[in-house]
């Protein structure tokens, strides 16, 4: 049976309600699809938790974590992934892109311009319903 990754990816919003979009790097797998930054729980840690680490870690700044918007688990051909997303905020500093290719703020109403990470996708619509 298929091991479970347990993903956790930030939605992170500024004060004019755009989206923090995340392109997946070369050295990343999945290269070339955008995600919401983040990345895998470690053992004893919450969903908040690994995002606070995660973007320090990936881009440098401190988010609050915000309420649940989806929880969704998809099939890969090779892996499954768990991913839970959240909506956040900047707490402090300014995200820049360590790890991933690029990163780009976007409208909610144009976030579909973007080719998504498969399991993103249900975020995506979770957010657009949200408008
Ligand atoms: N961080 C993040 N990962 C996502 C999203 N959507 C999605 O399918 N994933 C997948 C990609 C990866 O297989 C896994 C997250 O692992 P990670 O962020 O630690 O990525 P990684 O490059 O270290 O993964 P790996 O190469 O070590 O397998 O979940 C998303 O929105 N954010």
């Amino acid at each position: 049976m298929t091991k479970t990754i347990h993903v956790a990816g930030a939605v992170i919003r500024n004060q004019d309600g755009y989206v923090l979009c995340a392109l997946r790097s070369r050295t990343m797998s999945m290269p070339g699809l955008w995600e919401f930054p983040g990345g895998k729980l470690e053992a004893e840690e919450t969903a908040e938790q690994c995002l606070v680490r995660e973007i320090e870690e990936e881009l440098g700044c401190i988010i609050q974590v915000g309420r649940l918007i989806a929880d969704v688990v998809h099939e890969y051909p090779t892996i499954r992934v768990r991913l839970v997303t959240y909506e956040s905020s900047l707490a402090s500093g300014t995200p820049a892109a360590r790890e991933h290719e690029r990163l780009i703020w976007l409208p909610v109403n144009r976030l579909t311009e973007l080719e998504w990470a498969p399991a993103d996708l249900p975020t995506v619509d979770a957010l657009i319903t949200m408008i």
